[in-house]
């Protein structure tokens, strides 16, 4: 089996984009900006902000922190984002998820100027993708698809099967590989009879957030499987899929870590300066 290596690919297309920032940044006279906003103290949230922020740091874009508390009011969160929006020295502009209760994540993701959702989660881009249109796409799938491309994983005519329907995951997930000829299959937790559909799938896709959720008897001997789950269990972080079972199932396989995570900050980065090229016309 071969094990597809996320963090050493993020590490090349790092360098690739530290050198195309300096050439631009020359060029244009200022660095790309990105702006991270946090609400209130989660861990998780807070470690993945600083990784985003030092992987910035380390291609050349500026990244601005803005922690703010948690009990922030609606209408204050909407300021601050609108602020951003028209701030020109910002490219890109992301608000770390999960929201604290009692904030509405989708009217923020909404106010998000189209041009600086380096997440992709604003309605304009998911639309855009949906269309098969250029746009800013959400960093988990997109950096799959790099992810799979630079591992001559040609998508095209297979069968792949998406676990789980989240709108960060699963949906633009599908979208993506239809868009690259796929026969795509998402399952969720209504899905009847999910091994069958996993078994019939050429790629694996699992994004449920269940510890070892797939296991060796769902999955079709030569599959590829990407794993794009990070749960943090007492024995460390696993992933949605049973790695050490599938040894000699699979193809090819992603282990977790170091596989999809370091792919999505390597996307994130790589949206932001897509979208500082696009402001800088
Ligand atoms: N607005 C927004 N955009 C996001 O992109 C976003 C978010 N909110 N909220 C949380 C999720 C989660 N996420 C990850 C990023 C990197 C790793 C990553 O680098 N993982 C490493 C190690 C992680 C570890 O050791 O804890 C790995 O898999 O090798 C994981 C998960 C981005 N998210
Ligand atoms: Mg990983």
């Amino acid at each position: 089996m071969q094990i597809i290596d996320g963090k050493k690919t993020a590490a090349i297309i790092r360098q690739e984009l530290k050198d195309q920032v300096a050439v631009l940044t020359a060029r244009h006279g200022r660095a790309p900006g990105l702006a991270v906003i946090l609400v209130g103290g989660d861990p998780a949230s807070q470690v993945y902000v600083r990784n985003k922020e030092r992987a910035c740091e380390d291609v050349g874009i500026i990244s601005k922190g803005f922690r703010l508390p948690e009990d922030i009011p609606q209408a204050q969160l909407e300021d601050t984002i609108m602020f951003l929006n028209s701030d020109p020295a910002i490219d890109g502009l992301l608000l770390q998820l999960p929201l604290p209760k009692g904030l509405d994540s989708q009217r923020c993701l909404d106010l998000i100027s189209p041009s600086k959702d380096v997440d992709g989660f604003h309605p304009v881009n998911m639309g855009r993708l949906a269309l098969g249109l250029p746009c800013l796409r959400s960093c988990t799938p997109a950096g799959i698809m790099t992810l799979m491309e630079r591992h001559g994983i040609d998508v095209s005519g297979k069968k792949a099967v998406v676990i789980g329907r989240s709108n960060i995951v699963g949906k633009p997930l599908a979208l993506m590989l239809l868009q690259k000829n796929a026969t795509v299959t998402v399952c969720h937790s209504r899905t009847r009879n999910i091994a069958a559909e996993v078994c019939s799938a050429d790629i694996v896709l699992a994004a449920v957030g269940i510890p070892k959720f797939v296991t060796r008897d769902m999955v079709k001997p030569g599959a590829v499987v990407i794993d794009v789950g990070i749960n943090r269990t007492e024995l460390g972080l696993v992933g949605d899929c049973d790695f050490e079972g599938l040894q000699d199932v699979a193809s090819a396989m992603t282990p977790v870590p170091g596989g999809v995570g370091p792919m999505t900050i390597a996307q994130l980065l790589v949206n932001t300066v897509e979208a500082y090229v696009e402001h800088m016309g």
